[in-house]
């Protein structure tokens, strides 16, 4: 039996691993300047970088000059795009993609064609997820989205998630945050099945609605129970949430 104080360290203890694989986000429509600079500047915490700021494409320079600034190279700017409609718009993702990789996105991250495939429509995510991998490049950062608390259906989850790898992505992230269902654990476990069936470099994030590190714990558990502790790390796995942080810095004794 764990006593509460090694309770305490193991919370300790994991609290400061999610730091370091902790992608934090503002994607609201009234986003500002002022207020992606302030995110800019809690990416470096107290107890170390976190690994990604996620932002609105129009953001995503002035997101890489201010962590520049701060000497945090090292903090990857995502830019989330087709956020968080999933449109499905091949040429409206790709210039997205376009300008904010021109703006000084280090990666895309763009959001899957969710109602067109619950409508039928299988070509379109292939296309988008194509396209953007042309964008990035051989060695651009890309992830996809697919909202999976709307798409319901673990047999459309995962015929998604197998669909976004085979085009290329880099990352499954669960949802964007804006849909009234969080990640699940099955949501991750179908995710976690077709990257391991697909055998691809492919890494998960969890996204939407993750305030806690006891949250956060239900999906690094099924990942490392499914690939081992080796995946506890930024490129293989990443938590994205705007409010995370908060509670993290509670266990870590930092006030937010
Ligand atoms: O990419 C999506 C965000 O990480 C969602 O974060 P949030 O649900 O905490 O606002």
């Amino acid at each position: 039996m764990i006593e509460a104080s090694d309770a305490g360290e193991v919370d300790e203890a994991l609290a400061q691993q999610v730091i370091g694989i902790l992608e934090l986000a503002s994607l609201n429509a009234d986003d500002t300047p002022q207020r992606i600079i302030a995110l800019c500047q809690r990416a470096l915490t107290p107890v170390g970088h976190v690994a990604a700021i996620c932002v609105l494409p129009r953001f995503a320079g002035l997101a890489r000059r201010t962590l520049d600034s701060l000497c945090a190279r090292d903090i990857k700017v995502v830019a989330a795009v087709n956020f968080p409609g999933g449109l499905p718009s091949v040429s409206s993702a790709d210039m997205e993609a376009h300008a904010a990789i021109v703006a000084g996105a280090d990666e895309i991250d763009v959001v899957y064609p969710f109602h067109a495939l619950l409508g039928g429509d299988k070509q379109v995510g292939a296309d988008i997820v194509n396209a953007c991998r042309v964008r990035c490049g051989n060695n651009g950062v890309l992830t996809v989205t697919l909202e999976t608390g709307v798409l319901r259906d673990p047999q459309v989850i995962h015929g998604a998630s197998c669909v976004a790898i085979q085009e290329g992505a880099n990352f499954l992230k669960t949802s964007t945050g804006k849909q009234a269902v969080n990640p699940t654990a099955q949501a991750s476990r179908i995710l976690i099945a077709a990257i391991a069936e697909s055998g691809a470099h492919v890494g998960l994030n969890v996204s939407g609605n993750v305030r806690t590190l006891n949250e956060a714990r239900v999906h690094m558990d099924l990942v490392r129970a499914r690939f081992g502790l080796r995946w506890l790390e930024q490129g293989r796995l990443r938590l994205g949430s705007t409010s995370l942080l908060d509670d993290l810095l509670v266990h870590l004794g930092v006030s937010a």
